[in-house]
């Protein structure tokens, strides 16, 4: 992050301010074939967690098997995990060139987890990668340099463990806009960080489904299910390791299938019950009535007449995998 002057005006921690300026780079900063003779014996793996995602995981997986596979040998292994997909994702990535794993048939002794948190976690035990790079399957504007991008910091310094990326992120029909996308982001996440983990207040995208680390670290991390995995993710990073150990690459623009405003409502439920049972094993948060309510209640037209709703739950229960690490590995 280039600052003239100090454009912070003391409004975040002088911590954050030199870590911007230490480890942000971007995505043009690093070169593939650089990157390909410096990592050395080291793997990569690149995961993309898949939920019906047909109409675009295949032109991901194919572009970075052409581009980083074929022409630059950067990344050894590409990992889908379908996610309970009830379309071709499996099929089409596949043909693509990607290796495919059910979710549920990874660890199926380990029954109950649900969610992108849970395909991020079953990946770590079939991903033969020194470094994963995690890339979302249903992106619009993938390019390798988003692949390369976040690989650079992480083979270029040791003593960096995860790389994040932060993008433009412009949200369809609002056109010329580059922030209204990530609308979780910027109504849920980002004040939760500045309120309550202003060390992470550095990061652009904090809940970006882009990002990589060391797959020892990954390992040793517990992983939240659903949509709580990013942020649960950055909060305990950043407490084992400390913000020197993270940094965040500008991979330029990011566009993607968006969902609809009230299924982020329980994304955003999710990201809240998270960031509450943070501060609750923390000790910052006491819950003197038990648990709070996971069932969320919106509302749709009855269809009836005028002023008729129908009300309707949704579940916004969290849950936690252990850090991989810990489980005893099963004989095949
Ligand atoms: O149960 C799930 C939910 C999502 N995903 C994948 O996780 C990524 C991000 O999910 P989504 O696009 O739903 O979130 P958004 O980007 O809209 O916040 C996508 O590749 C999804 O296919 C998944 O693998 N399992
Ligand atoms: O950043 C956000 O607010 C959400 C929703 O983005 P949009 O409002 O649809 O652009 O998207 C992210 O959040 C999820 C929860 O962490 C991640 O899993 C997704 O990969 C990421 O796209």
């Amino acid at each position: 992050m280039r600052a003239g002057a100090d454009p912070w005006g003391g409004n975040v921690l002088a911590e954050v301010e030199a870590w911007l300026d230490k480890r942000t780079s971007r995505a043009q900063d690093w070169d593939a074939r650089e990157l390909a003779a410096a990592k050395g014996q080291q793997r990569v793996t690149v995961v993309l967690p898949a939920r019906n995602e047909a109409a675009t995981v295949g032109s991901i997986v194919a572009s970075i098997r052409t581009a980083l596979c074929e022409e630059v040998a950067l990344v050894d292994e590409i990992v889908v995990i379908d996610s309970r997909s009830s379309d071709d994702t499996a099929q089409v990535a596949r043909g693509a060139g990607a290796t495919v794993y059910h979710q549920d048939a990874i660890r199926p002794d380990l029954a109950g987890g649900e969610g992108k948190g849970e395909a991020l976690w079953k990946s770590l035990f079939v991903a033969t990668g020194d470094i994963l790079v995690f890339v979302d399957a249903d992106l619009l504007s993938f390019t390798p340099s988003y692949v390369t991008g976040l690989l650079g910091p992480l083979i270029s310094d040791d003593t960096v463990a995860y790389v994040k990326a932060c993008y433009d992120r412009p949200l369809k029909g609002t056109p010329g806009q580059t922030f209204n996308g990530g609308r979780v982001t910027e109504l849920v996440a980002r004040p939760l960080l500045n309120q309550y983990w202003p060390r992470l207040a550095g990061f652009v995208q904090p809940l970006s489904g882009e990002y990589a680390g060391r797959a020892h670290v990954l390992r040793g991390l517990p992983f939240v299910s659903h949509y709580g995995v990013e942020l649960g993710l950055l909060v305990d990073l950043v407490e084992q390791y400390g913000l020197d150990a993270m940094a965040q690459v500008d991979l330029g623009r990011r566009e993607h299938t968006n969902q609809t405003t009230p299924d982020l409502g329980v994304m955003a439920a999710q990201i809240q019950h998270t960031a509450r049972l943070r501060l609750v094993r923390s000790g910052r948060l006491v819950e003197p009535q038990g648990e709070a309510a996971t069932t969320l209640v919106q509302y749709v037209r009855s269809g009836a007449g005028e002023g008729d709703y129908a009300p309707r739950p949704r579940e916004t229960a969290i849950t936690e995998r252990p850090p991989a690490d810990t489980l005893e590995p099963v004989l095949v």
